[in-house]
């Protein structure tokens, strides 16, 4: 069947009983430009999907889940928007091989949908390689089941690789005694501290210290209705971009 412009996108989400997923279904709804055809919770069947002629996937379950998901999703044609977090190296291998096969579907797994939270870590990458140390704190609701945070594996990343390729030293630090766990854990090199806290949504800062002077990049996310212009900005973008994107930022025009 030919699309024609004025077709809406139908679009499938999955974990639409979740805290994203119950967002991401109320914001499908209000685009002009998209269907909600099906809004499947745990223990539904994938093939609900495919039934309701699903164009688009929006992924918003748990770890345990996603992959699956995903791959039912490319197995189909159907090109998928991903926020869930725990897609490792070896998963992210996994199905770029598999999306290999089907040269025309489109994924994005993006940490995080927030168009502030995608620029500060952006920011901070770009400034990281300027001071001699930086750490990360991200600060999430105590519903959280994953820690690190996505968000923050992404940021360390961004940064372990910025500052790698301006030859910039490991972070100073004198430590050699420690009780477990009070430097936080090491992502390629970067360290990153997680707090869990009631009455917080998502927010992350970078700290970036020098002789004599600290930037902080802060994001805070007060409500899941931060995320919902990113979802939609995936949906809208993914079938454009085949293969597999990690980051938001694959579809922004950042300039750098
Ligand atoms: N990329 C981003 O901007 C954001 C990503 N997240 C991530 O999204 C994920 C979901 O977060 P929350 O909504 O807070 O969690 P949640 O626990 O409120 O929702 C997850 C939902 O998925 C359901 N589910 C589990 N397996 C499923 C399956 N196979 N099919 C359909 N539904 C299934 C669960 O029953 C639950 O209702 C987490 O990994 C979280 O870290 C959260 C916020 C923003
Ligand atoms: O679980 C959450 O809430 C969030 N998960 C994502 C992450 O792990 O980075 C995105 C955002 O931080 C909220």
């Amino acid at each position: 069947m030919t699309q024609q412009l004025s077709d809406p996108k139908l679009v499938a989400v999955l974990g639409a009983n979740g805290r994203m997923g119950a967002e991401a279904v109320k914001a499908v709804e209000a685009a002009p430009d998209m269907k909600l055809v099906a809004a499947l919770g745990r223990g539904d069947s994938l093939d609900q999907i495919t039934a309701a002629g699903a164009q688009y996937v929006v992924d918003l379950t748990v770890p345990e889940s996603t992959e699956a998901n995903v791959r039912f999703a490319v197995e189909h044609g159907i090109h998928a928007v991903v926020g869930t977090t725990g897609w490792n190296a070896d998963r992210l291998a996994g199905l770029e091989s598999l999306l290999a096969g089907h040269p025309e579907t489109g994924v994005l797994i993006a940490p995080n949908f927030a168009l502030g939270s995608v620029l500060a870590s952006a920011f901070a990458a770009k400034a990281s390689k300027y001071f001699e140390s930086v750490e990360i704190i991200e600060l999430h609701h105590p519903d959280k089941v994953d820690a690190p945070s996505g968000t923050a594996v992404r940021t360390a990343q961004l940064i372990a690789a910025e500052r790698k390729a301006a030859e910039v030293p490991p972070s100073p630090d004198a430590t050699t005694s420690e009780l477990a766990g009070a430097r936080g854990c090491e992502i390629d090199g970067i360290r990153v501290h997680s707090v869990r806290l009631r009455g917080l949504v998502a927010h992350q800062e970078v700290l970036l210290g020098g002789s004599g002077e600290q930037l902080t990049l802060r994001h805070d996310s007060f409500d899941r209705a931060s995320f919902m212009p990113g979802v939609l900005l995936g949906v809208r973008n993914v079938a454009a971009h085949p293969g597999l994107t990690v980051g938001l930022d694959g579809y922004l025009d950042l300039g750098f």
